[in-house]
């Protein structure tokens, strides 16, 4: 850590900026040799001894810094670093609104948390900070205490805490969570669970959403089929859901000792943050299912499940390829560890290791062997194509406290269009008896009220029917709202349940407004993974885009044939029906072991 300097670099880079902002009064003070009552002030009243690094940003400020601290700082004076504001914000009531600001800021972004690390800057990560043990402390309680007061209404929970022996110095990590959430506005991280057959996927939902351990011999899994067939013979084959929750403090919510699952209404009652696995079959003979449940339930992350012993075999690498393609972050879980011996463990990792870092994935994988992994693997997960990888056992319960604390921790990170016009893409239907027609799936764009006119569609002939909204259920919860990128379920007025499908959507019904149209052919670029021979006009392959999976031809090439690792402008033609799509909209095609994907450029409206 290069903080002293790093933190002198910034300074003169802030001074710089206000001075080209025209800070002619904080200039003219400086220079007239005024003392300074600013923030930088009362951080020294407070008796804690500043680190250099803080101590040189306090010597900086306190020759530019001249607003009164009380009044709050002009437009033109320069802000003090987070860090420097909360070591004097129990001192320094402008130092404690500027935190207060900041966190607010955070909060937002995080959809209701957000997780701090007291050795760099929120606001820019790359400025390190350096703290004591004795300012690390003051930072801490001076963070509970503010987030403490009405402004906020947080939970601070300790992640980890870790002092540097030769320096002294210290850090860590704390969760800053709001202590009040209504069910609409709950955060909800959406998990897709993945891997071979028999990898030990619905057994480590089972343990991780009912509590309690397995028996080696299926016992955990078996509440998760949703049917007879499931449970005869072991094997997930439709796609299941399963949620877990956690409180402000980061404690599971309703999972006990294994003998009772909790009802969803007692978790989402007890929990600020929402997990929902999205159980998926391992077996080939479901992939289309599972595709379908990657593509269409718009997971934030995948969980890919290895058995310690068989390492990445069968349709893992398949699972591991379409998340891959879809962009969305994964984390693994070598399972099954209890029954492995230490060699064959140790291969499993070795392969897994050469599988993401090759050309194809480019991952860096990171072994997660403590909370402290755990805690900066959650940060830096998204955005710098970290892989961790957990080793567990669902029989011996290895690893599991692991997992637990990732899953709270995993930030919100999705790209939804929260201001456009509402969409919503049908991923399931149900005909609930005095309720009727129910659809299930995810909300793309903007949000909807119970009560709201929609159109519904587009039926095999490309027609939208009208409807209404009667009621909306988020998590088996009655909701009047509901917003972008929440999974919800609405009861829908005048239609019947054998009029939808999944694949259909539900728009925003506009008065006046020309009704929406669907599309017969498109163009995307695709990247052809996979294809034995070569790929011509009339070729057909089952597309997935969003829910949407159906059989499509090419209509058009912009050359005369595409083999294994070309990219092509494709025309492709529905041949059942139109469907809603859009340009921009990711696509998959498969057909045998052809694979290809690619993104939507254009659509042809039109029947
Ligand atoms: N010893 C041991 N057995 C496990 C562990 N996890 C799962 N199993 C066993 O492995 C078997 C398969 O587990 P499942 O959870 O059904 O596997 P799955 O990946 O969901 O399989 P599909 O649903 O068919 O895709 C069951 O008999 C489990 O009891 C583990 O950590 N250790």
């Amino acid at each position: 850590m290069t903080s002293l300097s790093e933190f002198s670099d910034y300074v003169h880079k802030i001074s710089a900026e206000s001075a080209a902002s025209g800070a002619s009064s904080t200039a003219a003070a400086a220079t007239t040799g005024s003392n300074t009552t600013g923030k930088s002030a009362s951080g020294a009243k407070s008796g804690q001894k500043p680190s250099a690094s803080i101590q040189s940003e306090l010597d900086v400020f306190s020759s530019l810094t001249l607003s009164e601290p009380a009044t709050g700082a002009t437009d033109a004076a320069p802000r003090l670093s987070f860090m420097t504001c909360l070591l004097s914000a129990d001192t320094n009531a402008a130092n404690a609104e500027q935190v207060t600001a900041t966190l607010k800021d955070l909060i937002l972004d995080g959809r209701g948390e957000c997780v701090l690390r007291f050795d760099q800057d929120p606001e820019d990560p790359s400025i390190k900070v350096q703290l004591t043990a004795a300012e690390f402390a003051k930072a801490v309680t001076n963070l509970k205490a503010l987030c403490a007061r009405p402004q906020l209404e947080c939970v601070v929970t300790d992640l980890y805490e870790a002092e540097d022996p030769k320096t002294g110095l210290k850090k860590g990590q704390v969760l800053v969570r709001e202590r009040n959430v209504s069910v609409s506005d709950l955060l909800e991280i959406r998990v897709a669970v993945v891997g071979n057959v028999d990898a030990g996927k619905s057994t480590l939902l089972g343990v991780l959403t009912k509590g309690g351990l397995d028996d080696g011999r299926g016992k955990a899994r078996v509440n998760l089929f949703r049917h007879k067939h499931e449970i005869e013979s072991g094997r997930t084959s439709s796609v299941g859901m399963e949620i877990m929750g956690f409180d402000e403090e980061g404690k599971v919510v309703g999972a006990n000792d294994g003998t009772r699952k909790a009802s969803w209404k007692e978790i989402v009652g007890g929990s600020r943050k929402v997990i929902t696995f999205i159980d998926l079959a391992g077996h080939e003979k479901y992939l289309k299912t599972t595709v379908f449940g990657l593509m269409g339930g718009s997971p934030d992350y995948v969980m890919l499940m290895v058995g310690a012993n068989a390492g990445m075999i069968g349709m893992a690498r398949e699972h591991l390829g379409v998340a891959l393609a879809l962009n969305v972050p994964v984390f693994i879980c070598v399972t099954k560890i209890d029954m492995c011996p230490p060699n064959i463990l140790q291969e499993t990792l070795t392969q897994l290791s050469k599988i993401l870092r090759s050309a194809g994935c480019r991952k860096i994988p990171l072994l997660i062997n403590s909370f402290q992994d755990v805690a900066e693997a959650s940060m830096t997960f998204v955005s710098h194509r970290v892989c961790p990888i957990f080793q567990i056992s669902s029989v011996s319960g290895d690893g599991l406290d692991l997992v637990r604390m990732f899953l709270n921790l995993l930030p919100f990170h999705g790209q939804f269009d929260t201001t456009g016009p509402f969409e919503f893409e049908i991923n399931d239907t149900f005909s609930v008896p005095f309720v009727g027609t129910v659809v299930s799936g995810v909300v793309t764009s903007g949000s909807v009220k119970a009560g709201d006119n929609v159109y519904i569609g587009p039926d095999s002939l490309g027609q939208f029917a009208l409807s209404a909204i009667r009621s909306i259920e988020r998590k088996r919860q009655p909701v009047d709202v509901a917003h972008a990128g929440q999974s919800v379920s609405f009861a829908m007025k005048k239609i019947r349940r054998r009029d939808v499908r999944k694949g259909m959507v539900v728009l925003a019904a506009v008065k006046d407004a020309p009704g929406p149209q669907c599309v017969r052919e498109f163009l995307a670029e695709v990247l052809i993974l996979q294809h034995a021979t070569t790929i011509k006009t009339r070729y057909q392959a089952m597309l997935h885009v969003g829910a949407v999976a159906q059989t499509c031809a090419i209509v058009g090439l912009d050359r005369p044939y595409i083999r294994t690792g070309d990219r092509a402008m494709v025309r492709f033609r529905f041949m059942l029906r139109p469907e809603y799509i859009k340009a921009g909209q990711k696509i998959l095609f498969r057909e045998g072991r052809t694979r290809g994907l690619g993104v939507v450029k254009e659509v042809f409206y039109g029947f």
